[in-house]
């Protein structure tokens, strides 16, 4: 799993892993800017002619000199635009400069026109991961140009102004996408940053993840290389029994849609027996939405031992019988899935929380989440919070979002790269409910069964809206988990 190492350790990583590898820094260096370049041929439909590179005194402007010479060399016509002399700046980008061939056209950023049409290509390589202060003067004048520029934008690294790992102050470079190195920082994942990250895009530079791991600080970022082996097999002799009972409870008048779409997404995740315990007057809906779910009845409701997981809270309304949910609580023992207005009743009634079985998973949205710990006042704060209530809590959290977060009780944090915008539609995080009861009730330990569902939901909902765009509903969320599977070979 690929670890985010934090900004001001990665020139130690990048100094022992080049003493490691034998290698100069000079190579690596060689090594990020081919893989730019390969990224680039691989993602735009079509590489404009006419680049332009922008290039900062350090390495991130070192890369772009290298990029400037890569994409000459493939019949680009490149020019590069500069801002400090030669001997002022990093020595890796020094033997780049000399290394640029004629053909690249150089301007000093004061001599050069800002002129440019819808087709060209603006990368940034003007700074990286070592900013350390807000940009100003020149930079700032040039970044402003540029944010007001026609052309397809690219960040090498990390846009411009943005510090690695925490928010921005003052101004940053827009990116349409950003072609980050080996891992995202991790203010890339912020939503404060989503106006200037754009597309994020990965470009393997060959540092292997165990080395990666000895510079980070418990956080990674989960794809889909990561979840094969994180999944149970199915077996040829197997019967239903063998797959999971799961109980999801909640609905209400006129939400019980929301238990609905959670059955159903547990049944389309493997779960062998899904029960569904919804008011008495609701049963009706549910039992016609999907003939393949069991109602449950309260005599199945005192034997609550007898499921393998329970997923509480989709539509369940805050008028419920608060003395149910805190038996309920006291009743079972195994870890159990909270969405919702199950999280919302335990943000109302804080004495609940003590009774969460250890090991549960917490799945709030923002504003639940700021229900349950009080207010927050970005991203990061919210990360440093969510660890503390897992830990206080011994839970894990799955913060929904872009690049929805898990933190576990014991710090570790990854973050998730399938998804789209598409999925922002009512009854996704039902879905999402479902999907992680059914992994638990198949008998995942709990990090897993929340890692699986939030990379499998993510992609279901990629493939959802490869054909629905902004019509996808969360029901075609659910019917594209198999195609999920599919694509990642789980069979
Ligand atoms: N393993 C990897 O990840 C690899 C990383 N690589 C690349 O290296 C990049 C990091 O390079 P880096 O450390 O040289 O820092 P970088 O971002 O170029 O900026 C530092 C320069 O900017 C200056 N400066 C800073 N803030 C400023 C401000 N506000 N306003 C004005 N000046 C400011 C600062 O000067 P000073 O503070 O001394 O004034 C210094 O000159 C990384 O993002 C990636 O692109 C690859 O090449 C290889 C593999
Ligand atoms: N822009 C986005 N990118 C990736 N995933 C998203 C995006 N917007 C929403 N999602 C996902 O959709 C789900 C929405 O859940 P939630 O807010 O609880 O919706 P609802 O309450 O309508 O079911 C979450 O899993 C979230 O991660
Ligand atoms: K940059």
């Amino acid at each position: 799993m690929l670890s985010i190492i934090p900004g001001n350790k990665i020139s130690s990583l990048d100094s022992t892993y080049i003493k490691e590898e034998g290698i100069s820094s000079w190579d690596l260096m060689e090594r990020a800017a081919s893989a730019f370049c390969n990224l680039l041929f691989e993602k735009l439909l079509m590489v404009p002619d006419d680049v332009f590179i922008f290039s900062g005194p350090g390495n991130n402007g070192g890369d772009g000199l290298a990029i400037a010479r890569l994409l000459s060399l493939r019949g680009k016509k490149v020019s590069l635009i500069v801002f400090e002399q030669n001997q002022n700046c990093s020595k890796d980008y020094q033997i780049n400069f000399e290394k640029l061939p004629s053909q690249v056209q150089v301007f000093r950023w004061d001599e050069f026109g800002f002129a440019f049409n819808d087709h060209d290509l603006i990368i940034d390589g003007i700074f990286g991961v070592g900013i350390n202060r807000p940009v100003e003067g020149k930079y700032r004048e040039v970044i402003e140009k540029l944010n007001e520029a026609k052309g397809i934008k690219i960040a090498i690294d990390i846009p411009s102004g943005i510090p690695s790992d925490s928010l921005l102050i003052g101004i940053a470079f827009k990116a349409d996408y950003t072609f980050t190195f080996q891992f995202p920082k991790l203010a890339l994942l912020f939503p404060e940053h989503a106006e200037y990250s754009g597309v994020i895009e990965v470009a393997d530079i060959g540092i292997p993840d165990h080395f990666l791991e000895q510079f980070g600080e418990n956080r990674y970022f989960l794809t889909g290389d990561d979840l094969k082996s994180l999944h149970l097999t199915f077996n040829r002799f197997s019967h239903k029994g063998d797959y999971g009972k799961v109980l999801l409870i909640g609905g209400s008048k006129g939400k019980v849609g929301a238990v609905l779409l959670a059955s159903k997404a547990a049944l389309r995740t493997g779960s062998g027996l899904v029960f569904a315990l919804v008011p008495e007057d609701e049963r009706l809906i549910l039992q016609i939405g999907a003939p393949e779910v069991i109602l449950a009845n309260q005599d199945e409701i005192k034997g609550l031992q007898i499921f393998d997981a329970l997923g509480v809270g989709p539509g369940w309304g805050q008028e419920i019988d608060i003395s149910f949910y805190e038996s309920l609580l006291k009743r079972y023992h195994k870890p159990l899935v909270i969405d919702a207005d199950g999280l919302n009743l335990l943000s109302a009634h804080p004495r609940l929380i003590e009774l969460v079985p250890n090991g549960s998973i917490l799945t709030p949205h923002i504003k639940e989440f700021e229900r349950m710990t009080g207010k927050v006042d970005h991203h990061l704060d919210r990360l440093q919070k969510a660890r503390d209530f897992s830990e206080k809590h011994n839970v894990y959290l799955v913060l929904k979002g872009q690049f929805t977060s898990i933190t576990c009780p014991d710090g570790r944090q990854f973050f998730n790269s399938s998804g789209n915008q598409y999925m922002a539609t009512a009854g996704s995080g039902d879905v999402l409910t479902g999907m992680v009861t059914s992994f638990l009730g198949q008998g995942y330990p709990p990090l897993n069964a929340a890692l699986c569902a939030v990379y499998h939901h993510g992609l279901a909902g990629e493939l959802a809206s490869e054909t629905r765009l902004r019509g996808t509903i969360a029901g075609d969320i659910i019917e594209s988990i198999p195609a999920s599977f599919l694509k990642l070979g789980i069979a």
